[in-house]
């Protein structure tokens, strides 16, 4: 079958097991700034297909780790529903919640710190067991005559076909299937049937105990993962981390969950080891049919093992699509910038880095608009300020971003514009400000005394003698509203003149290729130009 043809067929075939819509995952601290959530996830939707791995990527902060723990309800969703088989589980509580919960489990980073210390390696894996009541034994009567079946003794009845125990009513006895998750042989379940009429009773009594159950399982599951049964008695410290994650992997699976997020799994692992842990994963999603969301710095190794991938940027996911085709191929400009900065072995790929300004702004107070307005390289400009050189525009996105960042935050321009350049000084006023945003390459060097002892108002006119006059008259009329202490009149005024839809609307997602693939991005929309294009020409001014 030709790639497309692959694709299209996975595509139309592929059913989802995890629906997400409109999810929002909101920390309110109550704190000083309490006023203001922690917007961690911001509205996100996509889907995962059975058997599928996604993979989930983005800067640190971006909202990974909260988008996985909402996923499997270790966080309670703010808004929106996640759909788990077509129902929608944040609403589910008790001892629904409970039930629910074996289908859908996490691994996470660190093996040091997710284990336990004081139990053993047995004690760990069987906990699950012990506070689900594993086995619960649900039991399918199979009767060719069709007659209404009770159960009594040990057992719940079921129609699920993935029954615990499976009973054949026959006219004179019965056969008993035990399921393979179940370490128990037929002969342990006793069965005997009474017929009155048109019904049937099954009394059914298993002849082992539950903790033999338990402990027999947890054995099971050692080898599963690549380890001995002998060490069930022994303690997380005495393990490699790379064994310490197979714990964490064995106790992840205890239940038999349909879904795992595996967040981070390999981060903390020594290289030699990543590989031995990511085959693992592997295997036991072929052997189990386990749906993955798998959350990753690495992108190559993200590149390795998911068959789609998610980009998330401050709450909100930017691109997602099929692997490959995005890695060769990024739509989204943040994909595109996060993407420039990891080696393609590909020689046909021409990309350069992207090295984005900053860091991304506080989740408690992100920008209007786009997400990534406020550190975009191809940011749609108004039309006057198409053809203005790129250090001016970046001086005028970054005097807008401190005075964003100043009103937001009880910190001086002085302190956000240190951090926003990365500089090791301060500065004095806004002439000190202006000069570093329109004259960077003079900010290194050392000023003499005369440059020292000039008067504000010349150093402002030396700061932006390169400047556009139809740019300079807008700086020059914030400068004045700055120093007369209306800030936030400065930033409006260079939002009004300056920005444009992306900072005006959020984008919607639009899709960027025919096999599903999404972008959030206003430049997908016809009356602009693609990113690809802007940020090849940007860079071919370089
Ligand atoms: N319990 C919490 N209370 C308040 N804020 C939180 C809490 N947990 C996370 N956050 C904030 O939510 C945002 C998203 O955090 P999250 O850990 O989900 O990001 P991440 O992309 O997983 O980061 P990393 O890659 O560093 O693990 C961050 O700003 C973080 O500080």
């Amino acid at each position: 079958m030709s790639e497309e043809l692959l694709t299209e067929s996975r595509q139309t075939t592929a059913e989802p097991l995890v629906e997400v819509n409109g999810l929002k995952t909101y920390y309110d601290t109550g704190g000083m700034l309490g006023s203001q959530p922690v917007k961690a996830v911001d509205g996100v939707d996509f889907s995962i297909a059975r058997g599928e791995t996604l993979g989930l990527v983005g800067e640190s902060g971006c909202g990974k780790t909260t988008l996985g723990r909402t996923l499997v309800q270790l966080e309670t969703a703010t808004d929106g529903e996640v759909l788990f088989d077509g129902r929608d589980v944040t609403t589910l509580s008790g001892s629904e919640l409970k039930k629910w919960r074996r289908n859908a489990q996490i691994v996470f980073q660190d093996p040091e710190s997710s284990l336990n210390s004081r139990m053993t390696v047995g004690e760990i894996i069987r906990e699950p067991l012990d506070v689900h009541g594993w086995p619960n034994f649900t039991v399918a009567v199979d009767d060719p005559q069709d007659r209404s079946v009770s159960l009594s003794g040990d057992g719940t009845l079921t129609d699920d076909d993935q029954a615990d125990i499976t009973v054949a009513v026959g006219d004179d006895d019965q056969t008993v299937a035990v399921r393979e998750g179940i370490p128990m042989d037929e002969s342990a379940v006793k069965v005997s049937t009474t017929e009155r009429g048109s019904s049937v009773t099954v009394s059914l009594s298993v002849g082992v105990s539950k903790s033999r159950l338990r402990r027999a399982r947890v054995r099971e599951l050692l080898k599963t993962v690549g380890l001995q049964e002998e060490h069930y008695y022994r303690y997380p410290h005495q393990f490699s981390g790379g064994q310490r994650q197979r714990v964490g992997i064995a106790r992840s699976l205890a239940l038999e969950p349909e879904f795992v997020v595996l967040d981070e799994p390999v981060s903390a692992l020594d290289v030699s080891v990543q590989a031995k842990v990511l085959n693992l994963l592997e295997d036991l999603q072929e052997q189990f049919g386990l749906t993955y969301l798998f959350i990753a710095h690495d992108l190559s190794v993200v590149r390795h093992i998911c068959d789609r991938v998610a980009v998330m940027y401050l709450g909100h996911i930017m691109e997602i699509g099929e692997t490959e085709e995005l890695f060769q191929n990024p739509k989204n400009p943040y994909t595109y910038s996060l993407l420039s900065a990891i080696p393609d072995p590909d020689p046909e790929t021409t990309r350069e880095r992207v090295t984005l300004r900053g860091t991304p702004p506080s989740p408690r107070n992100p920008p209007s608009g786009c997400p990534f307005s406020t550190r975009c390289p191809v940011k749609i400009r108004p039309t006057e300020y198409r053809d203005i050189d790129e250090q001016t525009w970046e001086g005028i996105e970054l005097l807008g971003d401190i005075l964003r960042n100043r009103e937001q935050q009880s910190v001086g321009v002085r302190e956000r514009a240190k951090r926003l350049l990365g500089l090791e000084t301060g500065f004095d006023d806004i002439v000190d400000v202006v000069e570093e945003v329109f004259m960077p390459e003079t900010v290194e060097t050392e000023q003499s005394a005369a440059e020292r002892s000039m008067a504000d108002d010349e150093r402002l006119e030396a700061a932006l003698s390169d400047v556009p006059a139809t740019v300079k008259t807008h700086i020059e009329t914030a400068v004045e509203l700055i120093e007369a202490g209306d800030e936030s009149q400065a930033h409006q005024l260079l939002t009004d003149e300056f920005g444009s839809v992306c900072e005006h609307e959020s984008p919607e997602h639009h899709p960027v290729s025919d096999t599903g693939r999404a972008s959030y991005c206003h430049r997908h929309r016809s009356e602009y130009d693609e990113p690809e294009p802007v940020f090849d020409s940007h860079l071919d001014h370089d």
